[in-house]
């Protein structure tokens, strides 16, 4: 499907029977996914500071998780059948002296390298490692990659005027240029990945056009795009957005079916919890995957939004007339030697064959 600019925007715009015409058009029945995961978040020091985050602290005590307690977790999330280990980071912690004390107490020499130890040691624990750490350059994504099954960075938004509003006025590092840069990176190092679209914080709905082609321009080049979230901006007492308003239901339906439309070869996520009254509609609008569910922990980005029991998601999922299917941090079509490191496929073929089928 080559659809152009206005044709997008104007799709972003539809209501009445149009848009009952749109859904019907990308609503395919079938299957669900999701991955039993767990989330650790192995710090909250960021050098940027984003109008909508609750994650970020000033001060974060300890500055970094400790090995020992992230591989404690890590085997708690192995006996109750999790799959992914799922590292968050606030961006570029190494600028803080609290944490590169810690890392250099630990014997590590900056952040990439206590995240690679942990993905290593996580691996050799059984678990599937995604890593989310923000913007990161070249040589670091071909550090991780040897010990990812996929990786991650939110584009957020295409838009470079944000830069100068609420959502990104004191954040360098959401500066479009460099995270289309590490996405297009990733593609040149075929790092299975997983980004998106943070939907409300302030843009056009030309821009949300724009965010879209972006991404399919990227994904027209290098193919390595596994899953686009579509994630709705939630208003959180505190956060400097807190006022801002949040995205409409049918917004974010339009959203979720245009990212569809436009890519057909890419999961569309919407995550469950953040829409706990609504989710099951997205499906109605394309989307065919629900991300990380975990069992076990939070979503330290969103704690206020628990995750579903997975026999609910279940529930869900039926009741709007598909299937649930779990399936594991890196989506069947990249598990082959183009896109994975041997240590990666060896841990997957040994524990998890059954998702080789
Ligand atoms: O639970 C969450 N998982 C988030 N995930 C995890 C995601 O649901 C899964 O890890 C992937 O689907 C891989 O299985 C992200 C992953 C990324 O690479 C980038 C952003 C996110 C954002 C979230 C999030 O806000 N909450
Ligand atoms: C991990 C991802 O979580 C998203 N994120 C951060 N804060 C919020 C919020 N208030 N509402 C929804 N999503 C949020 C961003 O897109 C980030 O990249
Ligand atoms: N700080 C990173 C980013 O915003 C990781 C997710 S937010 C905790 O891209
Ligand atoms: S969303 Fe990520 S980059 Fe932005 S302040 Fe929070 S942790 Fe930092």
């Amino acid at each position: 499907m080559v659809l152009g600019k206005e044709e997008i925007l104007e799709l972003l715009l539809v209501d009445g029977p149009e848009l009952l015409d749109l859904m019907k058009r990308v609503c395919e029945p079938g299957e669900v996914t999701y991955s039993r995961n767990v989330f650790i978040p192995l710090t909250r020091a960021c050098r940027n500071r984003c109008g909508y985050c609750t994650f970020r602290s000033d001060s974060p005590d300890p500055p970094i998780i400790p090995p020992g307690d992230v591989l404690r977790e890590v085997r708690r999330a192995r006996d109750v059948g999790c799959t992914e280990a799922l590292f968050t980071f606030g961006e570029n912690a190494h600028e803080f002296p609290e944490v590169m004390e810690k890392l250099e107490e630990l014997g590590f020499s900056d952040m990439v390298d206590y995240a690679h130890h942990l993905c290593s040691a996580t691996l050799d624990h059984g678990l599937l490692p995604h890593t989310n750490m923000g913007v990161l350059g070249y040589r670091d994504l071909r550090r991780l990659r040897e010990v990812n099954a996929s990786m991650g960075l939110m584009l957020e938004s295409a838009s470079p005027r944000l830069m100068e509003e609420e959502a990104h006025r004191e954040s360098p590092g959401k500066d479009p240029a460099l995270r289309i840069k590490m996405i297009e990176d990733a593609g040149r190092l075929r790092i299975p990945f997983t980004t998106g679209i943070l939907v409300g914080i302030g843009e056009t709905v030309e821009e949300r056009a724009e965010s879209l082609l972006e991404l399919r321009r990227i994904q027209d080049r290098y193919g390595h795009l596994q899953e686009i979230i579509i994630q709705n901006f939630r208003a959180k007492p505190g956060i400097p957005m807190e006022r801002h308003p949040e995205p409409s239901l049918l917004e974010m339906v339009r959203m979720v079916a245009v990212a569809k439309l436009l890519f057909p070869d890419v999961s569309i996520q919407v995550p469950p919890n953040l829409n706990r009254e609504t989710g099951e509609v997205f499906l109605l609008a394309g989307a065919d995957d629900w991300g990380g569910v975990s069992p076990l922990s939070r979503d330290y980005v969103n704690p206020e939004a628990p995750w579903p029991e997975i026999d609910e998601l279940r529930r869900l999922t039926e009741s709007a007339g598909f299937t649930l299917k779990e399936r594991l941090p890196v989506y069947r079509k990249f598990i082959n030697p183009d896109f994975l490191s041997p240590k990666v496929i060896e841990t997957i073929e040994r524990l998890y064959p059954e998702f080789l089928v």
